[in-house]
């Protein structure tokens, strides 16, 4: 049997395997049986922890439907939380595909990740075809939809809404999630501003579909919301499963926010 933790930010949940002193090598199959909430684990992702020449640890992250990914911010605070305990430092690092992870304990159960810079070139979100990736507009099924596109190591496509808490997002997210604009797929924010300090998100992730919260999407939407003039250098983002804190500082994005253990399992791979 092999052990996992189950854990999870804000309700975006993660079943995380500690590969440090005993390899593992899950492949898309075995991520996706882990994944499937009827017969597996269930989780939105499938973390890895395993051992970084240049870092505290690498964390391999797969979606539910077993595709490798960039970026995991909720799982990144998650796994911060657990190497920060194990060895009392004040500060980890974490190597991911889309580059290094600084995570800070901030108190109060809370963790903070510098996501880094976001990337807003079209072709290295990217995007199929150059556009103001501010605002474009995006052709859905006959539908034209105002939308900003921001990298944070990972694609996501940001829509403004009068009211988040209403927005198709089981419908329209995952047709924007394939649309053809998008060559790597995309995690779809829909999101209304409160006030200048504080934003509301629901979202569509790729290769998950509608999760509680998304790390990498709060900054991107943070990021995105920051461009267009609608909020200022730090704002609280109310999600389904709680709140994350987003302050963009130096041109880098730093996410605060806690990380729970729901429980220790073991599983036959
Ligand atoms: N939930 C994550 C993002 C996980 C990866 C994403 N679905 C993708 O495919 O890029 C987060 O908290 O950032």
């Amino acid at each position: 049997m092999t052990p996992f933790l189950k854990m999870h930010g804000l309700g975006n949940d993660f079943a995380v395997f500690d590969a440090r002193n005993q390899p593992l090598a899950l492949d898309a199959h075995t991520a996706r049986a882990i994944g499937n909430r009827r017969r597996g684990v269930g989780c939105d992702q499938i973390i890895v922890i395993e051992t970084s020449p240049e870092a505290d640890a690498f964390m391999r992250i797969r979606n539910a439907d077993g595709d490798e990914v960039e970026i995991c911010g909720n799982a990144a605070r998650c796994v911060a939380r657990l190497l920060l305990d194990e060895t009392g430092k004040s500060a980890v690092t974490l190597m991911t595909l889309a580059g290094p992870l600084v995570c800070r304990d901030a108190g109060n159960g809370l963790v903070t990740v510098d996501m880094g810079a976001p990337e807003l070139l079209w072709d290295r979100i990217p995007l199929a075809r150059p556009v103001d990736t501010n605002l474009f507009a995006l052709n859905v099924d006959g539908e034209t939809y105002n939308c900003a596109a921001v990298s944070m190591g990972n694609p996501h496509c940001i829509l403004f809404v009068d009211d988040a808490d209403v927005a198709p997002v089981a419908t329209l997210g995952p047709r924007i999630e394939t649309h053809p604009m998008f060559p790597k797929r995309t995690n779809v924010e829909f999101v209304s501003v409160r006030d200048s300090g504080h934003l509301r998100m629901r979202v569509w992730e790729r290769g998950a579909g509608i999760t509680e919260a998304c790390g990498s999407g709060t900054c991107a939407t943070a990021v995105a919301a920051h461009r267009r003039g609608l909020t200022g250098d730090k704002v609280d983002v109310t999600l389904d499963g709680g709140m994350l804190t987003i302050e963009l500082t130096n041109g880098r994005v730093l996410m605060t926010g806690p990380a729970t253990l729901a429980y220790r399992g073991e599983i036959a791979l």
